[in-house]
């Protein structure tokens, strides 16, 4: 259970994050802080002000207030050492400043907009901006209810820089274009924000080129993406080392593993002992292309008086063919060996977030010894780790890895 003082209890969003948290058993709002403590009569005790909580058992803060909050949010928080997210907006340099100092010392999130569905929208904008913006304008349009005081909107600027991060000359951010005569430049995000309603937030990135528009657009249809988002934030940073971390942090170790599959239509060959050449080494693949074999996993020992092994595999059903074409290589060296491994099963380990994230490997190795399950070969990428083991351990082993991965 995480115990949580929520900053901001009585606003819009402090009333959905109390409320999404009461329906979450993983989560309890210990105590709430408001500005104005007594405008609700909230189920968890509510104070003036975050002193007033010292003797509150807490395991973090999570505030949607005013920035005028922040430097009591941080000063608490590190006297208590209490982990922090941050989803108030409208913070100025003072204020990241001060964050990044506290990050020193304690856990603190960051983010302007806690949906996933923004992050996802500023990945693309950014992808969109690597490959067009240079060439095309690009304007960010906001909007926002009529209540909300700050302009533009914290997104609204976290996509305008996420997209300067890309481009090869930053770009300066015009806000508006009333009374301006001149025409647009080419160096400029222009941002747009717009107020009316009850509209809970929606953000457009329009890259305009010659003849063509692309536009990506996301809508908030509810306060609660955000009150989710905040919610697993906490979760995420809770007993994390201090630091800074944000939504790409807490999406990553999410996608750390997120497929797992096995094939056990291959078998293995290993070439022992054979000579360290890039010509023979060749050949053997060669070898293999001219008989329209498909060669999958690859792997090679470091050489060891001039000669490597060399294994990979290939389908079963290619067997024949394949040892068959290794054979020419027996006349290469005196140790020479070709050994074969029918009976396989080769397990895939994917995840986008891997490659960002430390201890997959270890954990999955962990995992597999738990049951004494024996590797043969290993091969990876940056999303991929692929094992093959013995055909009659395939059971066990996608057991032990969906139970530990939670697939
Ligand atoms: N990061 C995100 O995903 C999101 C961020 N926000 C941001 O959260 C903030 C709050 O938004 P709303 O709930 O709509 O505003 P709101 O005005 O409804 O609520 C703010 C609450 O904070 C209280 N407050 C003001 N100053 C305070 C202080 N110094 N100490 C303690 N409490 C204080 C107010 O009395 C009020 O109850 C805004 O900056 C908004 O932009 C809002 C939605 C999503
Ligand atoms: O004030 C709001 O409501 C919101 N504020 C955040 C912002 O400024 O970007 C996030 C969301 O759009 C809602």
């Amino acid at each position: 259970m995480i115990n949580i003082i929520l900053n901001g209890c009585n606003g819009r969003m402090g009333q959905v994050v109390a409320k999404t948290a009461a329906s979450d058993p993983e989560v309890a709002i210990v105590a709430g802080v408001d500005k104005f403590p007594d405008a609700i009569n909230n189920p968890f005790p509510t104070c003036g002000a975050l002193a007033q909580c010292a003797d509150i058992s807490a395991d973090a803060i999570i505030d949607f207030s005013r920035p005028e909050a922040l430097p009591s949010i941080l000063d608490y928080a590190k006297e208590h050492h209490l982990a922090v997210v941050i989803a108030t907006t409208g913070m100025n340099d003072e204020n990241r400043a001060a964050i990044a100092r506290a990050a020193d010392e304690i856990a603190v999130f960051t983010s302007s907009n806690m949906s996933l569905g923004v992050n996802v929208l500023i990945d693309l904008a950014r992808r969109a901006a690597s490959v067009l913006g240079n060439a095309f304008d690009i304007e960010i349009i906001e909007k926002h209810h009529n209540q909300k005081e700050d302009a533009p909107s914290g997104t609204a600027l976290s996509i305008a820089e996420a997209i300067n991060q890309v481009l090869l000359d930053r770009k300066r951010f015009t806000y508006g274009r009333y009374g301006t005569s001149a025409k647009r430049s080419a160096d400029e995000i222009g941002i747009h924000a717009i107020r009316g309603g009850t509209m809970a937030g929606e953000h457009s990135v329009i890259l305009a080129g010659h003849d063509e528009v692309l536009e990506l657009t996301h809508t908030a249809q509810s306060r609660d993406i955000f009150a989710v988002g905040a919610l697993n934030a906490a979760k995420f940073i809770v007993n994390k080392p201090a630091g800074l971390y944000n939504m790409v942090d807490l999406m990553l170790e999410k996608s750390a593993v997120t497929n797992l599959y096995v094939s056990n239509e291959e078998a293995m060959i290993t070439l022992n002992a054979i000579p360290h050449s890039a010509r023979i080494i060749a050949d053997v693949f060669n070898s293999l292309a001219d008989k329209h074999i498909n060669v999958d996993m690859i792997s090679q020992t470091t050489p060891v008086e001039g000669l490597v092994n060399i294994s990979f595999t290939i389908p079963e059903t290619d067997l024949n063919d394949a040892i068959n074409a290794m054979s020419r290589f027996k006349k290469q060296s005196d140790s020479f060996r070709i050994d074969v491994f029918g009976g396989i099963s080769k397990l895939t380990i994917e995840g986008s977030g891997m490659e960002r994230q430390p201890g997959i490997a270890a954990k999955i190795f962990d995992v597999l010894a738990q049951d004494d399950i024996r590797i043969k070969l290993i091969t990876t990428s940056e999303t991929k780790i692929s094992c093959v083991i013995d055909r009659e351990q395939e059971e066990a082993a996608m057991t032990l890895l969906r139970q530990a991965f939670n697939l």
